[in-house]
Formats: C-alpha cells, sequence, structure tokens
C-alpha cells in the first residue's frame, strides 16, 4: 500500500553561518495511511519542524516528502496551499478560535471554503459540543475549547490531521477526554493522525512511535497493543 508519507533525506536548517539551527539531519520515514503516528523526544529534537513541513506549513532545505504520490518538497507557494486546504487539518496546543465567533460559527470558517466537508454541526456533536453550537470561546472551558478546534479540523474530513501537543494545555483528565475525540475520528473517518507530545504514556494509544533525538528518528516502534486513552495516565 501507498504510506500517507514517506520521506527521504529531509532537513531543515534555520539560519546560516555560524548560528545556523540543523532542526532535522536526514529523516527517512514512511507512515502508513490510516494510523495514529505518536511523535517523541526532547525539546528542540525536530518534532514540530518534522510535523510543520509534513503538514505544508514549513519548506524542507533539501531532501524529499511525499503525501502519496505528491512531491511536497516541489509544490510552489499556492499548490501547498491547495494541499493544506483540501488535505489536512490542524489542531494546536492553544486553540486558535475566533474570540467574537460562536463555537459554531468557529466551524463554519472552515466548512465554508473546504471541498468535501461535514455540517459544522455534525463535526460539534462528533466532539460532544451539540448543546454548545451557540457558545462564544470565552464561555468555553480549555477542553471545550479544544474540541471545538478539533471539530474545526475535522469539519472539512481531511486525510491527515496534524495534531502539536493538543492536550499540552489541559489537565490530564480533560486531556484523555481530548484524546479519546481524536482517537473516535481516526476509527470513524479513518484519517490518519500525527501527533506531538510530550507526554510520552500517549504513545500507548498509537500504532506507531516515532522518537527523535537532535534532528534525526532515533526509533520507530509498532505497538501490538495500543491502550484506550481513557486508559492513558499523565
Ligand atoms: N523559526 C526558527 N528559527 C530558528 N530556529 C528554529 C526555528 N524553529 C525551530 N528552530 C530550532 O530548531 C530546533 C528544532 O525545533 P522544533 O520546534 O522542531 O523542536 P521540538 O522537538 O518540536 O521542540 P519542543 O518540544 O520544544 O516544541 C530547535 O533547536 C529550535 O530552536
Amino acid at each position: 500500500m501507498t504510506p500517507a508519507y514517506s520521506a527521504r533525506g529531509l532537513s531543515k536548517v534555520y539560519g546560516e553561518g555560524p548560528s545556523a539551527v540543523h532542526a532535522l539531519r536526514g529523516v527517512d520515514l514512511d507512515i502508513p495511511a490510516g494510523e495514529i503516528v505518536v511523535m517523541l523526544g526532547a525539546s528542540g529534537s525536530g518534532k514540530s519542524t518534522l510535523l510543520n513541513i509534513l503538514g505544508g506549513l514549513d519548506r524542507a532545505s533539501s531532501g524529499t516528502a511525499h503525501f502519496r504520490d505528491l512531491s511536497l518538497t516541489d509544490l510552489d507557494d499556492r499548490a501547498l496551499t491547495r494541499y493544506r486546504r483540501n488535505h489536512v487539518g490542524f489542531v494546536f496546543q492553544f486553540y486558535n478560535l475566533m474570540p467574537s465567533l460562536t463555537a459554531r460559527e468557529n466551524v463554519e470558517l472552515v466548512t465554508e471554503i473546504a471541498a468535501n466537508p461535514m455540517p459544522a454541526d455534525e463535526a460539534l456533536a462528533m466532539v460532544g459540543l451539540k448543546d454548545r453550537l451557540d457558545h462564544f470561546p470565552s464561555q468555553l472551558s480549555g477542553g471545550e475549547q479544544q474540541r471545538v478546534a478539533i471539530a474545526r479540523a475535522i469539519a472539512k474530513q481531511p486525510e491527515v490531521l496534524f495534531c502539536d501537543e493538543p492536550t499540552g494545555a489541559l489537565d490530564s483528565a480533560t486531556g484523555r477526554a481530548v484524546l479519546k475525540v481524536l482517537n473516535d475520528v481516526n476509527a470513524r473517518l479513518g484519517s490518519t493522525l500525527l501527533m506531538v507530545t510530550h507526554a510520552a504514556s500517549i504513545a500507548q494509544m498509537a500504532h506507531r512511535v516515532i522518537k527523535l533525538a537532535d534532528g534525526a528518528i532515533r526509533d520507530v516502534q509498532v505497538n501490538a497493543t495500543r491502550l484506550p486513552p481513557e486508559e492513558i495516565h499523565w
């Protein structure tokens, strides 16, 4: 089967000369479609850089990255924007909701421009917020705001969902509820999930765990059994 992503010799250098930072140093990687992949590694190991390049938010300095047969590293800015719009969703540590819009309106911002969206109400129901459609972000808890952000990301039915520290700003009980939503999205929509986290125990819900160190892949592990998010503690 064609992997969702494959990268060969992927490198990223920020800056130049003596102050250059080698954020990625020749990463080779294959990610099968439909998996939950958790990326672990110390601060500065290159996790977000890798996520941002695969998500089309940043560009590699050298090497190749493919999404199926689309060569991300060859796309111009317009094509990269089209790739992001049509294929991927993002969930970040801080929810980036529009404060002046309700939960439903925040999700509609995306459904209005997506090619194959689900109704905003349906996306919000999937994350357990069907009773909060008309609430503004300031009227929602942190976990609820993160669930609106997830609803916004999944409403366009993306093939891939990128999550950078999705539970980073949440207490562990709320974080588990958010992980359960992400797990459901993977199971129900079949979206490939790429998640960066500092909480190593979250790797227990993944199909595949990628460990980065100093901009390189240190280890890739396929979990023989996976824990349901409800049983994960950190
Ligand atoms: N825009 C940038 N300009 C310069 N250096 C950068 C930039 N973005 C990241 N870096 C550097 O690249 C390296 C990798 O950063 P990256 O954010 O990918 O690591 P990370 O593993 O996600 O870290 P963290 O867990 O702290 O978020 C770090 O040394 C970082 O300081």
